[in-house]
């Protein structure tokens, strides 16, 4: 369990794994494009340990798993053509709020905390599935993994986001499931914390380096004051 977080003004919170259980619509989608190819399919613990570092890593990674490297540079570009068609015709559909998700939103924002959505989904993902789902209302900000030249793990779209806010970068806490999350914190000089439901590269939450894990946002909201 983490110490308590004093000084915070806004919390960047990070979308695949940490608000929504988005693997279910990846893992359709994947598996859609796949099926273009004619290759079979996979199961979703293959897709959920590459989700995190953006849609053309995931593709990669997928298509990686029965090319070579020169034949995934090759076919990348129709893959992923595929795969966003697929993903866009059912983007939200197949989704879960995480426990405790609505709860933590509504808490942080009592404590006066001003919020922005950090994503490496595209914006043009990230947007309708956030309205979708209930969840736009609450952020300010939608920043996605083609927003800016460079997505989390660089510290850029965190710090464009404290620039929006008006913020010190210690005055913002980014809170999310994967190493990507905390580095881009880290290297931001925000602070972090860590939900260990979501996706991880298979690699245990324990073993990131965030300012602590809370088991949802709304134990985040608990421990941050302004
Ligand atoms: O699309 C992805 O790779 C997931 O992105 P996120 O965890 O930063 O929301
Ligand atoms: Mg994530």
């Amino acid at each position: 369990m983490s110490a308590s977080l004093s000084g915070i003004r806004a919390a960047i919170i990070d979308l695949d794994g940490t608000l929504l259980h988005t693997a279910p619509d990846f893992h359709i989608a994947i598996n859609r494009m796949r099926n273009e190819l004619d290759l079979a399919p996979v199961g979703i613990e293959t897709i959920e340990r590459f989700v995190g570092k953006g849609t053309e890593h995931l593709v990669r990674q997928i298509i990686g798993l029965d090319y070579d490297q020169p034949t995934v540079q090759e076919r990348l570009t129709p893959a992923l053509d595929s795969y966003h068609r697929h993903y866009h015709a059912i983007n939200g559909d197949h989704v879960t709020l995480y426990p405790q998700v609505k709860e933590g939103l509504e808490a942080l924002r009592a404590k006066g905390l001003r919020l922005a959505c950090v994503t490496n989904k595209p914006v043009g993902f990230a947007v309708p599935l956030l309205e979708k789902t209930g969840l736009a209302f609450w952020f300010e900000l939608v920043y996605g993994g083609d927003s800016f030249a460079r997505k989390k793990p660089d510290p850029y779209p965190l710090l464009q986001v404290c620039k929006a806010f008006g913020l010190e970068p210690h005055q913002v806490v980014a809170i999310g499931d994967s190493t990507n999350d905390a580095e881009a914190a880290r290297a931001a000089g925000c602070r972090s914390l860590t939900v260990p439901y979501g996706y991880n590269h298979g690699q245990p939450v324990q073993e990131i380096d965030s300012d602590g894990i809370v088991s949802t946002l709304l134990d985040a909201a608990h421990i941050i004051s302004g």
